[in-house]
């Protein structure tokens, strides 16, 4: 099948190159094109384990290709996909200028049937926008040319995004069209392996169940950080916790993890804008206001711990932290714990020597030469010196360390877990003061 991507972000680069690589033909369209040159040029303009062959193999197979021409991209594919940023706006709903832009360029360049899918993260009403928009724009050229509009909202994570969308738990798909039903049926054959894996709805359910699948997340995780912190009071260990109704099927183990909160281009960003919908709906979420709340303070625990241990008052000292990224393997820092935290330190006079794995050309480029902020070659060299050690992203290379050599190099042997990684009885022996999230300092 011919397919345009619109946007190619981590959405719109990963789905265009999946669906090229079990056999369609994909045209990706971006407006930046210094992305479109980067993607031209063989590289690709995000950190994403695997992409990068995966886009160069089907680019040299000739089914997948770049361009910043609006018209050929529309022309392109029978299917358009819109996959464009929804970031959010002043008062916490989804911007939706983007896709608006998209629905419109469609209709100014479409001249036969196309399939529009939203594949961006949507309020519930938006396709009918998007229909709405393009039938506008086909009627001030004075055509009228048959289209459908279609909601796929996509559930991949960063770091994980290829296996997930080559192997989805679910493709949701809202329509109430049998012909886009057919053609998205078809396009997703390759990706059902042994079980159907379609769930088709009307299209105000899909916009919804988006939010809902994120929101349900984001609430396991508030509930698993409040729960923490009551633990450390009561003597109890969050880890045994979790292990213990994580066993139940009803709970299962996923997203049970405490830590020092939530963030990315997703969760924090549609949490919000659920609670702006539900506002407005008047129809208000109780429970996500406060999984908000929670998610906030906990950004700032590992601060909290840190002034409990060493006062408010940091002129002078010196922290090591490790982990940048909102997650291991990936370069994204939007909406990450390490930066509260950072900008904390700094408020309270403090310097910071960060490591990253690949993170560190992304906080570059926020934070420039910041004079407070030191950025390490090494896991190890962030710690001379250091007064303490703030760990923050469990990235796999942090997990089995070099204890003594760490505590050779600190000042002095502290340090705030934000990842439980370490065992606090191990810590103990090692000779650490160790404070993790939810467990026994
Ligand atoms: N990042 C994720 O893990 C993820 C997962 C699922 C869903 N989503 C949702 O998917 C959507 C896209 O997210 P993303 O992370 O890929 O965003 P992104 O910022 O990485 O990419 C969006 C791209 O769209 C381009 N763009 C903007 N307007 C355009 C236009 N009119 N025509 C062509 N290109 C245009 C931008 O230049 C950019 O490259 C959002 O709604 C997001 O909530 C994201
Ligand atoms: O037990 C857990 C699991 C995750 N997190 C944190 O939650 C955030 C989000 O993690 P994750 O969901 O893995 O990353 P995203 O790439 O943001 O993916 C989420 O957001 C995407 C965009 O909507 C969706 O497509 C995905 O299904 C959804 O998992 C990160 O800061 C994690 O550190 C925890 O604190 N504890």
């Amino acid at each position: 099948m011919k397919i345009t991507l619109i946007g190619a972000g981590y959405v719109g680069l990963v789905t265009g190159t999946c669906l090229a690589e079990v056999g369609n033909n994909v045209l990706c369209l971006d407006v930046d094109p210094h992305k479109i040159a980067t993607l031209k040029s063989g590289g690709i303009p995000i950190y994403e384990p695997g992409l990068e062959d995966m886009v160069r193999r089907n680019v040299a197979a000739g089914r997948l290709d770049f361009t910043t021409d609006i018209a050929a991209a529309v022309q392109f594919g029978d299917i358009q996909f819109i996959a464009v940023g929804t970031p959010p706006d002043e008062d916490g709903s989804a911007d939706l200028q983007y896709v608006l832009d998209a629905a419109r360029n469609i209709g100014r360049h479409m001249n036969g049937f196309k399939l529009v899918v939203d594949k961006s993260t949507v309020p519930v009403g938006t396709a009918d926008r998007v229909r709405a928009t393009i039938a506008e724009t086909l009627a001030s050229r004075g055509l009228e040319v048959d289209f459908c509009v279609a909601s796929n909202p996509e559930f991949l994570k960063e770091g994980a995004a290829i296996n997930d969308f080559m192997s989805p738990d679910r493709i949701v798909i809202g329509t109430d069209s049998e012909r886009a039903t057919q053609l998205l049926r078809r396009l997703y054959a390759p990706f059902q392996r042994n079980h159907e894996r379609l769930v088709v709805m009307d299209v105000r359910s899909a916009e919804l169940t988006k939010y809902a699948a994120n929101a349900m997340l984001a609430t396991r995780i508030s509930f698993m950080n409040e729960l923490a912190l009551l633990a450390e009071k009561l003597g109890a260990d969050i880890e045994r916790v979790r292990q213990g109704i994580g066993s139940d099927p009803r709970i299962g183990y996923h997203f049970l993890y405490a830590g020092c909160g939530y963030g990315g281009s997703c969760f924090p960003k549609d949490v919000q804008a659920l609670r702006r919908t539900a506002r407005e709906y008047g129809a208000p979420l109780r429970i996500l206001d406060a999984v908000e709340t929670a998610n906030e303070a906990q950004k700032r625990i590992l601060v909290e711990k840190l002034k409990s241990r060493f006062g408010a008052q940091l002129d002078g000292r010196r922290f090591a932290l490790w982990g940048l990224a909102f997650k291991p393997n990936t370069d994204d820092m939007r909406e990450a714990p390490s930066r509260v935290i950072m900008e904390a330190l700094w408020a309270m006079g403090a310097t910071v020597a960060a490591y990253d794995p690949v993170a560190m050309p992304e906080t570059r480029r926020l934070y420039g030469e910041h004079p407070s902020l030191m950025l390490a070659p090494h896991p190890m060299d962030a710690l001379r010196d250091a007064d303490a050690l703030l760990i923050v992203t469990e990235w796999k290379a942090f997990r089995s360390a070099d204890f003594a050599a760490m505590k050779a190099l600190l000042r002095q042997p502290v340090i705030f877990d934000g990842r439980n990684l370490y065992d606090p009885a191990t810590m103990r022996r090692e000779g650490f003061e160790y404070f993790p999230i939810g467990r026994q300092a």
